[in-house]
């Protein structure tokens, strides 16, 4: 990993240091995914068919998972597996129940009304990754989320294997989220089957979950497209930040950063401390760690971008946290709560030495679908909000519109907009001739 003394660059090192790597995907990409969702639109599930033979190697029979696969699946996974994901799926439902927002309704004057009500998007779209590894914790982020909004219709795609197979821990992950309308279905054409529909897959109207560069890209062309979908939010590669002080376990930052490194050989970590001593031991025991884990090539490719910088004080850390705008950020340092105010962009936070990322991957009951590419500025992650519509009510009086109404008439002379203010000045009118 680069090390970087943060005092020693000029205004625009600094922002070299913080920049990821090119945004967008190239022409080619851009091209394919183009010529894919123009494919599926057209064909529909015959080009369903014929791009799975294409990327994913096997011929399905049927593009959706029966009734049998999902009992297959269940009897598969061992007693452990199984509980440890009813556990994590009972923590996430705990917390996205608790965070879910609630129906607003109050007089903001005598007789005038307001209300804001809650309503499910109709038909959502799940994505769950699995050309690399399938991540069932992704089902579960997605899953309890839309099963608390009620959106009636939840259609969820998952690349297939080779064998035409279906990873049998998505499968029950999903089935416990009440998810029933799976389809063996990767890449691009998958994003392209749910915004679009085929004979096979319901059309829907949001689009959520990660995946990789033919998943974003045809996200990003799906929602820009009037006839498209709406996607979740705008995506990257996995990120970490992790703040730490002298008082810091390194073989815990180095797990840290390693965790996040493994996802991806674009996966950022970055180490922002005061302490060079930090730095030294971190960088000894990423040297041992990479060797262990399975994924290793990955993880030593996305560390060689990744970067260990000292500053001079834990403020500075903050700044250049809050500069970076990291998917997660961890502070390990000795009183990581009293930073916690100063914190102001980042997808989520994990404090001090217990509160691994994993957990929050996993099972603490945060959801794992954040934003990265510094979208963390303006974007939060996923949430039961994500999943609904919020709409807004207003009744009022004969007694509300006499006290509002002129308010509004006198806004909309200003405006010069006649008809607005005759809407309201003609029942104000009639109010007063039945007087
Ligand atoms: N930010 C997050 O919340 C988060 C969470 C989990 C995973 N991720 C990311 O999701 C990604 C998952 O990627 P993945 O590849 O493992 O699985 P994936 O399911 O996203 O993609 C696999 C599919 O890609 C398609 N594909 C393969 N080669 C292709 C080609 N040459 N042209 C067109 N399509 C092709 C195939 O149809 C295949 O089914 C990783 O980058 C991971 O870091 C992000
Ligand atoms: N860390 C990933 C989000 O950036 C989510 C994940 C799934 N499985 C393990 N990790
Ligand atoms: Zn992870």
């Amino acid at each position: 990993m680069k090390r970087i003394e943060w005092n020693r660059l000029d205004v625009d090192a600094r922002l070299a240091v913080l920049a990821r790597p090119a945004r967008g995907q190239s022409a080619e990409t851009r091209a394919a995914v183009e010529r894919l969702l123009a494919q599926v639109r057209a064909q529909g599930d015959a080009a369903l068919r014929e791009l799975t033979r294409r990327f994913d190697r096997c011929d399905l029979a049927s593009l959706r998972v029966s009734e049998a696969e999902f009992e297959a699946a269940e009897k598969a996974l061992s007693a452990e597996l199984k509980m440890a994901i009813n556990e994590a799926k009972a923590r996430i439902e705990l917390f996205h129940r608790a965070s879910a927002p609630q129906p607003v309704s109050l007089e903001t004057a005598p007789g005038v009304h307001c209300e804001r009500i809650l309503r499910p998007i109709g038909r959502v779209g799940l994505y769950v990754p699995a050309g690399g590894v399938p991540l069932p914790s992704t089902a579960l982020m997605l899953g309890v989320p839309a099963a608390i909004a009620g959106s009636p219709t939840v259609v969820l795609c998952t690349p297939p294997r080779v064998d035409g197979g279906c990873d049998e821990t998505v499968l029950y992950a999903a089935r416990l989220c009440g998810i029933r309308e799976v389809f063996k279905i990767g890449g691009a054409q998958a994003i392209a089957a749910m915004a679009y529909g085929t004979e096979s897959v319901p059309r829907c109207d949001k689009l959520f979950g990660p995946g990789n560069v033919w998943v974003t890209e045809a996200k990003l062309q799906v929602s820009a497209d009037p006839d498209g979908a709406a996607v979740d939010m705008p995506a990257g590669p996995s990120e970490v930040l992790v703040i730490a002080d002298a008082q810091a376990d390194p073989a815990f930052v180095a797990a840290d950063l390693l965790a996040q490194a493994e996802h991806g050989v674009d996966s950022q970590a970055i180490l922002v401390t005061p302490s060079e001593d930090l730095i030294e031991a971190v960088a000894g025991c990423l040297a041992v760690q990479r060797l262990r884990v399975s994924r290793a090539d990955v993880a030593g490719e996305a560390l060689e971008h990744g970067c260990l910088i000292r500053v001079d004080s834990l403020d500075e850390a903050i700044a250049v946290s809050n500069a970076y705008a990291p998917e997660h950020l961890i502070i390990n340092t000795a009183e990581p709560r009293a930073m916690l105010d100063a914190i102001v962009n980042a997808g989520s936070i994990f404090l001090g030495p217990w509160s691994p990322e994993s957990v929050g991957d996993y099972c603490s009951g945060t959801n794992h679908v954040l934003p990265t590419y510094g979208a963390a500025r303006a974007w939060s992650g996923l949430s039961v909000a994500s999943f609904q519509k919020q709409m807004t009510v207003q009744e009022l009086s004969a007694d509300g519109l006499r006290s509002i109404g002129p308010c509004a008439v006198t806004l909309a002379t200003a405006e010069r907009l006649d008809a607005h203010a005759s809407a309201v000045s003609l029942r104000l009118q009639s109010l007063e001739d039945a007087a």
